[in-house]
């Protein structure tokens, strides 16, 4: 398989990994945003990568979704590696969920969905989708619990809503992998709950799907994570299967702040440890 070839059926079912991030260093303005960090995510493989604020996640995320290029290191997506082929034709493999989607127009829910097959946010002109197409934005949606509000329009949505619609325009080119960049953040305590839900029957649905998602709080992991990696100031700090990534020491450490972890029912939790008052 040359780096130039270009991705077919055979190539997509070959068991390599689905992304493999070597040694990546990012430099900008002089700035060491990430410094040689390596990744390597599988079919089936659902990942947290987890750190402090400004501790490199986004970064990371737009070098995994072939937004950015690393300054040091590769990056190969499905065995391609990213600066030798068409970014285009990459990203159609990966989904990638911006909880900031600029859209401004009052698109339906349908057709939001929709525009994830032309990878725009307006839908294309004289573009229109098949009937095959409309029926899988309606099953995804249906997956992710957003069956009932398919004629909803984009403004009327709440946050959690527009999390998971996005989700299933995300996922309508039929991406290998899905990155979410803090699918939860700002959402309450049942759509919260309503999304990890989501995620977990997503997972369940297409077991080929590899994920990563960034967020800062260990509540708002799904329980079907299988790996975590933690970030700090640019660097891994530790990257591996969930449980072993996971603890108490390591979280405490990535943090800089003394944390205890606990996992109850497949979820995560973290609170503040107490410390001894003189
Ligand atoms: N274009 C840029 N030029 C210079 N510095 C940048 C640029 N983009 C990001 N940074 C810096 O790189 C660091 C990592 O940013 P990044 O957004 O990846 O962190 P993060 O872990 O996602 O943080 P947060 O949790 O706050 O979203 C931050 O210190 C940020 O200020």
């Amino acid at each position: 398989m040359t780096a130039t070839a270009p991705l077919s059926a055979a190539a997509v079912a070959a068991p390599v990994p689905v992304i493999r991030a070597d040694e990546v260093s990012l430099v900008r303005d002089g700035n060491v945003l990430l410094d040689a960090v390596s990744l390597t995510v599988r079919g089936g493989e659902h990942w947290a990568l987890l750190g402090a604020n400004g501790a490199g996640k986004s970064t990371l995320l737009g070098l995994l979704g072939a937004v950015t290029h690393p300054t040091r290191g590769s990056v190969e997506v499905l065995g391609r590696t990213l600066g030798r082929v068409d970014l285009r034709e990459l990203r159609t493999l990966l989904g990638h969920v911006n909880p900031r989607h600029p859209l401004r127009s009052p698109l339906t829910v349908s057709e939001v969905v929709l525009t994830g097959l032309t990878n725009s946010v307006e839908p294309m002109p004289r573009w229109s989708p098949g009937p095959g197409q409309r029926e899988r934005a309606e099953r995804l949606l249906k997956m992710l619990g957003m069956g009932g509000k398919t004629g909803s329009r984009w403004p009327a949505l709440s946050q959690g809503e527009r999390g998971r619609t996005l989700i299933a325009r995300a996922l309508m080119p039929q991406p290998r992998l899905l990155l979410l960049d803090e699918p939860a953040t700002g959402l309450d305590l049942a759509a919260r709950e309503q999304l990890l839900d989501s995620l977990d029957a997503l997972r369940e649905e297409h077991p080929e799907l590899a994920t990563v998602l960034v967020t800062h709080h260990l509540e708002e992991l799904p329980a079907s994570t299988t790996h975590a990696m933690l970030l700090r100031g640019g660097r891994c700090l530790a990257s591996g299967g969930a449980d072993e990534v996971l603890t108490t020491e390591l979280v405490s450490e990535c943090f800089g702040h003394p944390v205890a972890i606990s996992r109850t029912d497949g979820r995560w939790a973290a609170r503040a440890r107490r410390t001894a008052r003189g």
